[in-house]
């Protein structure tokens, strides 16, 4: 088991690998926060690139250091593109990162995120806890009913104190099956790789009031991963990102500001993660 101080001891040489490999990250993703994913890249140290034409997939990948899957917004080229992307990231072993946008809305959503799972090996999947609770009810693990209302979170599944321990088991049964890091974002993240499951208590309620929140999240944590190992690199991810949102909001109420501000300021904060900072702020439980 994992203890608090090694993973934070790690966070440092995490983040200077990253900003000094640069990792290409390819996504595959919705045209709602697209802009929003590409900037939260370069501003954590990748490069992104978002290629989603299936007769290039091969060719993306092939230089490609992770590939994040966002199925916001789906079309029939897009799952194509999706479905060939993976094919070549498991040939490369190349990391993808799954983001099941809106999962339980619609049978496309569901068969594309389940046709991705059951034939690829994915190294990580970020969704709300909503989303993360409908892959776990479509891959048999837990039986709930559905409650996906869109792409935010369902009200009655946000993570708490008090459910906190009952989605961490979710959490790391679904890990096991997977075989890859689940991330159930909210008030509290929840991150398990099927042995160690975290608790990281950081960030600020206004992050969910802006679109791409979510899908910033799980395109830096390709990011990290291409230039981490698959935990350490969602940590280092979920850190930035959440102690980010908390900068954010102090500025915003500073000057009095809304979230348009706080959305610019988001991208800021993240461009000025320093391992420190991350480190004194973070709020990790291991459970
Ligand atoms: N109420 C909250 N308080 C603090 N941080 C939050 C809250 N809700 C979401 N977050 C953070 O905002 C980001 C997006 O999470 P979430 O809103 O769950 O994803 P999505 O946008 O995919 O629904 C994550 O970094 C998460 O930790
Ligand atoms: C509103 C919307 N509709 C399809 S994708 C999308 C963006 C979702 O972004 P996030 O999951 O980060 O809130
Ligand atoms: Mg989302």
């Amino acid at each position: 088991m994992i203890n608090k101080e090694d993973l934070l001891g790690k966070i440092d040489k995490t983040l200077i690998n990253i900003k000094s490999r640069t990792p290409l990250t390819h996504c595959i993703t919705n045209f709602v926060t697209v802009n929003d994913c590409a900037n939260a890249i370069l501003a954590i140290g990748g490069s992104p690139i978002m290629a989603d034409d299936a007769d290039e997939m091969e060719e993306v990948v092939s230089i490609a250091d992770a590939l994040v899957i966002n199925i916001g917004k789906l079309s029939k080229d897009q799952i194509a593109a999706m479905i060939s992307a993976s094919k070549v990231a498991n040939k490369t072993k190349t990391p993808i990162i799954l983001d099941p946008v809106g999962v339980g809305v619609s049978n496309l959503r569901n068969n594309t995120a389940l046709e991705i799972i059951n034939n690829y090996n994915i190294s990580a999947i970020r969704g709300n806890i909503t989303e993360i609770k409908t892959i776990a009810k479509l891959l048999g693990i837990i039986d709930e009913n559905n409650t996906a209302k869109g792409v935010d979170v369902c009200v009655d599944d946000i993570i708490t104190k008090t459910n906190l321990k009952d989605n961490g088991k979710i959490i790391s049964n679904l890990a096991k099956k997977l075989n890859a890091i689940v991330l159930a974002s909210g008030p509290i993240d929840l991150l398990s790789d099927g042995i160690t499951t975290l608790a990281i208590d950081n960030g600020d309620e206004m992050m969910p009031l802006i679109t791409g929140s979510g899908c910033m999240l799980s395109s830096i944590v390709g990011t990290c991963i291409g230039g981490s190992t698959p935990l350490e690199g969602t940590l280092l991810a979920i850190l930035a990102m959440n102690i980010a949102g908390e900068k954010a909001r102090a500025k915003i109420d500073e000057k009095d500001e809304g979230t348009g501000s706080f959305r610019a300021y988001l991208i800021d904060y993240l461009y000025k993660t320093d391992s420190e900072t991350l480190i004194n702020k973070s709020n990790i439980e291991i459970l």
